[in-house]
């Protein structure tokens, strides 16, 4: 398939087929590359900006798949290329400090004021990626809806607690020329750890752009040494325009996945990283309306992040018959009912157990294709809130999967820190067919569940 690709020159507008100027391109993009492709009727336009001239190369491969068709703007590249980025340096992070809470003592694990757990890498990852969103945008430009505050880090009592944070904030940015940032002049203070926490005060909303980052997901999943997430996206206008997500302890080959057989949870065999070729995690991301979702190693230690770090694309699974899907849910009944799921896997005919999995490796999982459906029943009157599925959702989306609420509508972003409009529960499937007969299976079943 041919492929179109123009010459940029700065402050010349890119012009649709229909007349319509969809971008002027700044000196920033001067040099580089367009190319449009065409996929499932999306048409879309992409951009390399200047600054990172590598990413091209990625880009040229990804085209080389794609047909071809003119032009809507979705100029992300540089956010996309940020988000990755600080992901991966906030994964580096996480193994560290969960390294040092299995192999010490659980006192690392505080609560917050609802009870719920929450360690040093929680405030220092938010802290470490609020940084380098700034640095990265300016300060002014980047506005963040974040799970933490700085409440109890802020507490006379939690000195030591502040202090082991700066800390691990530091010596995560101490790593960032490793992963192309420049990191600060110097080590960051107490005060601007606070402040870099305190700056994801954003409470979204449907017009403007902002970042929604989950700094740990699946904290329980952290501190058990399971599963956990680092998810990042950016919503625009009320939509979720790019997602990252950073799974430490998922593994980028699946047969590297051991099942435990009683719980069922995906379970990493802890063989230790003697070669290039182990990789223990992965960070799983796509750009929206790109009809693609990609997944690439953690960096090894001592490696330099050169672009696309061999990243490969996901894909959902093709598997439609539910007798041979794998459904996944979260692993606590008090987050979603597993009754009601195993009522509904019962009368759909899913026959296989259900893969229990923290935080929002159950999105990744559904995009690289290793189960077919995720659901979620929280109890009535507990409310999503965004951030525990922005950077999943367009993941899976264009991984060509099915992210909707249980009456079939589109998770809604737009309304603040929660899913305001969810009806009754979250769905993600492989295809459309699956799709449907969830929704109806939950419609069946609705009445006479106790949700
Ligand atoms: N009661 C209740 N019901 C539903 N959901 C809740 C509830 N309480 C919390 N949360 C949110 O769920 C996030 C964890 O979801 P998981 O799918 O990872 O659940 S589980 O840990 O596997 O059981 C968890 O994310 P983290 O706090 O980041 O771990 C919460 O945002
Ligand atoms: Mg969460």
């Amino acid at each position: 398939m041919p492929i179109n690709c123009w010459r940029l020159t700065a402050g010349v507008p890119y012009v649709s087929g229909n007349g319509r100027v969809i971008h002027r391109f700044t000196s920033n993009h001067v040099g580089s590359v367009l190319f449009s492709h065409h996929q499932n009727s999306a048409k879309h336009i992409f951009s390399v900006p200047k600054f990172n001239q590598s990413y091209s190369s990625s880009i040229i491969e990804e085209q080389k798949n794609l047909g071809v068709a003119s032009a809507e703007p979705e100029i992300f590249y540089k956010e996309l290329d940020v988000a990755v980025r600080a992901v991966q340096m906030a994964c580096s992070l996480c193994q560290r400090v969960q390294d040092s809470l299995i192999s010490k003592s659980k006192d690392q694990v505080h609560s917050k004021d609802d009870s719920s757990p929450v360690t040093i890498a929680d405030w220092s990852v938010q802290a470490a990626i609020s940084w380098l969103l700034s640095e990265s945008f300016g300060r002014k430009n980047v506005s963040i809806v974040a799970e933490e505050d700085v409440k109890k880090l802020s507490k006379a009592d939690a000195s030591g607690l502040l202090a082991a944070v700066v800390n691990t904030v530091n010596e995560c940015l101490a790593e960032a020329p490793r992963f192309g940032f420049q990191g600060p002049d110097m080590a960051l203070g107490t005060s601007d750890v606070l402040e870099a926490i305190s700056h994801c005060n954003s409470s979204g909303g449907p017009t403007g752009r902002f970042w929604t980052l989950d700094p740990v997901d699946g904290t329980l999943g952290f501190v058990r040494g399971d599963q956990y997430a680092i998810a990042l996206a950016l919503i625009e206008d009320g939509e979720v325009v790019l997602g990252v997500l950073g799974c430490p302890n998922y593994p980028m080959r699946k047969e590297w996945l051991s099942y435990h057989h009683r719980c069922h949870r995906i379970k990493t065999r802890l063989t230790p990283p003697t070669s290039d070729s182990w990789h223990q995690g992965l960070v799983t991301y796509a750009l929206k309306g790109s009809g693609r979702a990609w997944m690439q190693p953690l960096l090894h230690a001592n490696k330099k992040f050169v672009w696309p770090n061999s990243a490969r694309p996901v894909c959902v699974s093709s598997i439609d018959d539910p007798a041979l899907a794998t459904f996944c849910e979260p692993v606590e009944k008090a987050n979603s009912s597993h009754s009601f799921t195993a009522g509904l896997a019962h009368t759909m005919g899913l026959r296989k157990q259900p893969l229990r999995v923290y935080s929002m490796v159950k999105y990744a999982a559904i995009a690289r294709g290793d189960a077919e459906i995720f659901m979620k029943f929280a109890r009535a009157g507990y409310k999503e809130k965004i951030w525990d599925h922005a950077a999943g959702v367009v993941i899976i989306q264009e991984a060509g999967g099915v992210v909707t609420d249980a009456g079939g509508h589109p998770l809604d972003f737009s309304k603040g820190i929660y899913l305001e409009c969810l009806d009754r529960g979250v769905i993600a499937s492989a295809g459309a067919k699956l799709h449907d007969k969830i929704i109806r299976a939950v419609d069946a079943s609705w009445d006479s569940s106790s949700l």
